[in-house]
């Protein structure tokens, strides 16, 4: 498990696990759907361990980067690396190998929502096991402890063997963090993680995808449009407009006047009506 890791305090005082190598680096990335350029020429270099807030208007290319960085779009033009691999020039096999290392959050959770929180936790290691797994029992007991610590860390050890589609949207967000701890993951890319969620719930499920990513040492990239909520869990800002980076800042130099002002220059479909 993460913890076994070595951790390391990088440049920004955040603690990383694997080294001061940027665990995404990104230069000149240009990404086209057809003849609409969706990121035009962006860079970024994220540290191990940094929580990184990418807010922006809708349509500005938040989730766009994500999946370039999850190796689902290529880029046109310029350079990607994720966690020392270049996403596009992997075969389908060293695509699955870099993917388990990379876990992702969506909105809308990716449960399984007929299985337990305990057998969608366990589904996390499923990228490292040869064979596939029916059942919680067909796992291993040392996984199947794993899987229950990491339920107990996100504070659902009570309800390990509730079906998932019974359990609220933050209690289902929180079985997807704890799938990520169980991947072991080294990156987090969480695409509007609380968009579905009230805001207690909002506020309790980013407080402790923070805490953890600070406790095991994972890299945070987050797209959020609660711009509040950005600044209080975030390391950097990085603010997306119509496929640039308007803003690429450490949170405590940015205000949330300079974030709303990101939104409010925006265009949106209607203005041209
Ligand atoms: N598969 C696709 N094919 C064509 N165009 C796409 C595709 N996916 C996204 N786009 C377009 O790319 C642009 C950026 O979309 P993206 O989803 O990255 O924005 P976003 O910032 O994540 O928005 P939101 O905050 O609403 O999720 C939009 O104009 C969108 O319509």
């Amino acid at each position: 498990m993460s913890t076994a890791l070595s951790m390391e305090t990088n440049v920004n005082g955040t603690a990383g696990r694997s080294g001061t190598a940027p665990a995404v680096r990104i230069a000149g990335a240009t990404v086209r759907y057809g003849a609409n350029t969706v990121l035009d020429g962006v860079d970024l270099a994220v540290d191990p361990g940094q929580f990184v807030a990418l807010v922006g208007p809708s349509g500005a290319g938040k989730s766009t980067l994500l999946r370039l960085i999850n190796g689902s779009v290529r880029a046109a033009s310029g350079t990607v690396s994720v966690l020392g691999t270049d996403p596009a020039a992997c075969g389908a096999r060293a695509l699955q190998a870099l993917r388990t290392r990379v876990g992702f959050v969506f909105q809308q959770f990716g449960l399984v929502g007929r299985l337990s929180a305990m057998e969608n936790v366990l589904m996390g290691s499923l990228g490292s096991l040869r064979l596939p797994r029916y059942g919680v029992a067909s796992y291993g007991k040392a996984l199947r402890e794993q899987a229950a610590t990491h339920l107990d860390r996100v504070g659902l050890g009570e309800q390990r063997f509730q079906r998932c589609d019974t359990l609220s949207g933050g209690q289902q967000q929180r079985v997807a963090i704890a799938r990520t701890l169980m991947q072991n993951a080294e990156l987090v890319l969480a695409d509007e993680p609380v968009a579905s969620l009230d805001p207690s719930s909002s506020v309790a499920v980013l407080d402790m995808l923070k805490r953890l990513s600070a406790e095991d040492g994972f890299t945070v990239l987050c797209s959020l449009h609660q711009v509040d909520l950005a600044l209080q869990v975030s390391d950097r800002v990085v603010a997306v407009r119509e496929g640039s980076f308007v803003i690429d800042r450490a949170t405590a130099e940015t205000s949330e006047e300079q974030i709303r002002a990101v939104y409010a220059q925006h265009r949106g479909p209607s203005d041209d009506d």
